[in-house]
């Protein structure tokens, strides 16, 4: 196949309730979402995963849009792609900028899908026809509310709870909400809050049976994880220090972490994605798909990754009216008892909602091969 048109849009949409972490608030979600022709007809999507601000990691909705127009946009158009591994090489020559080539290789995956005539989920080699859903609850203004809010999420069979966790907000909070809860599979994520400075604080954390601790110390780190995984009982997960293979081989190694979310963004796409996933599973780490607050083009494609046999904990993937009044997909995505049944049809399974997307775009602008 050869691509000979990409059309790049800016998407703003409201959120139904402010996501706050250790870092910060997002009341809008602001991403890119890519539409991407070959010469045969075929059209592929892929959503960016970058905030409008650096502070998940270094990469923007701006400097995506860069990335895209100035180099990754140039180097793809009008190449042979026989596999969507082939976009992984062609963008080699460029650094990181992991969530900007993500965007196309999702984009390419869904053309290749179709091509294939099969469902994504299918073409990724997933064997799950269902999956298992949890959520992740932003911080909230009380411990009350806290406890309120996870039972209401409790109650609509998500099957495990994460909540945020920062200095000044852990201990505390995962008691009372032990104590309401004392079975949820719960799990708390910091966001590089810590340093081992706080290793005392996040020993206490041992005694509330956590299903692990997601990225406790710093976003770029695995030697102090490693310090720390040794000195507690339950397990690190690691998010933001996992960029690539070679650094879930490196953490695995030193013992950095028990299990790895995996985001398709964060690791520049779903072929290493895969390729993590499988070097996880013949370590006998578990891993989970991790979320980006997706629209549903994003979420469509972590649906797909999550079918692959060694996501055995549920993912972030809520459904799409936990964050949207609309999705810019049909049908949006459902969550029922917790679970999302993988989609059955050609492609990504839903389609995108033209007239959402139109409404939600702010500005955009089309690429053609010269
Ligand atoms: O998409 C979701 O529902 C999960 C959201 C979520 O937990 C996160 C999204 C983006 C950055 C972080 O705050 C956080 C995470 O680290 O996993
Ligand atoms: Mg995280």
């Amino acid at each position: 196949m050869k691509i000979n048109k990409i059309i790049v849009r800016h998407l703003k949409m409201p959120m139904k309730h402010p996501f706050t972490t250790s870092f910060g608030t997002i009341n809008d979600k602001s991403f890119l979402l890519l539409e991407v022709h070959t010469e045969e007809g075929i059209v592929g999507f892929g959503e960016c995963v970058a905030f409008e601000a650096p502070w998940y990691t270094e990469e923007t909705v701006k400097t995506c849009w860069h990335m895209l127009e100035d180099f990754l946009i140039p180097i793809i158009l009008q190449k042979d792609i026989s596999h969507p591994n082939d976009v992984t090489k062609l963008f080699e020559s460029i650094r990181k900028n992991k969530m900007a080539k993500a965007s196309i290789e999702g984009a390419v995956w869904d053309i290749y899908a179709i091509a294939s005539n099969q469902p994504l989920a299918k073409v990724l080699g997933g064997t799950k026809e269902k999956i298992d859903v949890g959520i992740s609850l932003g911080i909230q203004p009380t411990i009350e509310k806290q406890i309120e809010v996870v039972g209401k999420y409790i109650a609509e069979g998500y099957k495990r709870i994460k909540v945020k966790i920062k200095p000044g907000w852990d201990v505390e909070v995962i008691k009372k909400l032990r104590e309401t809860f004392p079975d949820v599979p719960m799990m708390a994520d910091a966001n590089s809050a810590y340093t081992l400075k706080d290793i005392d604080i996040l020993k206490q954390l041992d005694e509330f049976n956590l299903m692990m601790i997601e990225q406790p110390l710093a976003y770029d780190d695995i030697v102090d994880h490693a310090t720390l995984q040794k000195q507690l009982q339950t397990p690190i997960c690691l998010d933001e220090s996992i960029l690539s293979l070679e650094d879930a081989r490196k953490a695995i190694e030193l013992g950095s972490c028990g299990i790895i979310n995996i985001k398709i963004g964060r690791v520049g796409g779903i072929s290493e994605a895969i390729k993590i996933h499988d070097y996880c599973k013949s370590k006998g780490i578990p891993v989970w798909c991790g979320g980006m607050l997706e629209a549903g083009i994003g979420r469509a494609h972590n649906i797909a990754l999550t079918s692959l046999s060694n996501f055995v904990l549920p993912g972030d993937t809520a459904g799409s009216s936990h964050y949207f009044e609309e999705d810019i997909i049909q049908p949006e995505v459902v969550v029922e008892d917790g679970t999302i049944r993988e989609a059955q049809t050609v492609g990504i399974g839903y389609e995108p909602n033209r007239k959402a997307i139109e409404k939600y775009t702010v500005s955009s602008k089309t690429y053609n091969y010269i």
